[in-house]
């Protein structure tokens, strides 16, 4: 297997299995008050879609920090992979729709129901649903208000599609937050500067620099 460059980032450049042995780790966050207990099952050909990405983490301490309104609002994530962002979401009271590519549904369905809160969901439970970039988007409503992405920019084959499938979900003025690690090698500044830009206004909204990490804020152009 092909690592990244940076020691702290064991990504394998390709897409494969990031473990040999299949086993399942659940581990407890408190995140925004709430607590989540996420399980990441590695080695069932989950691929990068198994553990929680310190991206992820870092989008919601910023949408905490920066006290980004949850509570009624219709938010969709992107490559969710365990859904620990878009669960958090649910938990704050936001209309929660999380998708990622069929092979990651069982894990993020199940991350679900274990985190159902006692009283039921604030607003609704998450819905799950298989969104893959650039083929199935036009099967999903056009009028979000936010568009979650953690850690999802690092294929750059998928970049036109992502872009497309933002385009999409950001065409009646969702605000869309991106979490990146920001690799060299997976060209994931391109992205923003180039396949993003092109449509959307993009703001780079908080850094890391011990962990390379950028959150950026887009909202789509309107066509003049
Ligand atoms: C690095 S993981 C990030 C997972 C999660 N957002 C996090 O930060 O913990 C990338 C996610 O993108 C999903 N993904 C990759 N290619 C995709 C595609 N073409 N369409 C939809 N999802 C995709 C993977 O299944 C995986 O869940």
């Amino acid at each position: 297997m092909i690592f990244a460059e940076d020691e702290d980032d064991p990504f394998p450049v390709d897409d494969g299995c990031l473990f040999s042995e299949t086993f399942s780790q659940e581990t407890a966050y408190r995140l925004m008050g709430e607590e989540l207990r996420i399980t990441q099952l590695f080695g069932a050909n989950l691929g990068v879609a198994a553990p929680v990405w310190e991206a992820a983490l870092h989008l919601c301490r910023f949408l905490e920090d920066q006290s980004v309104e949850l509570r009624g609002r219709r938010i969709i994530e992107l490559g969710a992979g365990t859904g620990v962002l878009g669960i958090l979401a649910a938990r704050r009271g936001a209309e929660v729709t999380l998708t990622d590519l069929p092979l990651a549904l069982p894990q993020l369905q199940a991350n679900v129901s274990a985190n159902a809160p006692p009283d039921g969901w604030p607003s609704a439970p998450p819905a799950v649903l298989p969104l893959r970039w650039g083929q199935d988007h036009l099967g999903f409503p056009a009028d979000w208000d936010v568009v979650l992405c953690a850690d999802i920019v690092y294929l750059p084959e998928t970049y036109p599609l992502l872009a497309e499938t933002l385009a999409h979900l950001c065409q009646n003025g969702a605000v869309a937050y991106l979490s990146s690690k920001m690799r060299r090698e997976h060209q994931t500044q391109s992205f923003y500067e180039e396949h993003l830009a092109s449509g959307f206004d993009v703001e780079l909204v908080h850094r890391d620099d011990k962990q390379n990490n950028n959150i950026y804020r887009a909202s789509k152009r309107t066509e003049q």
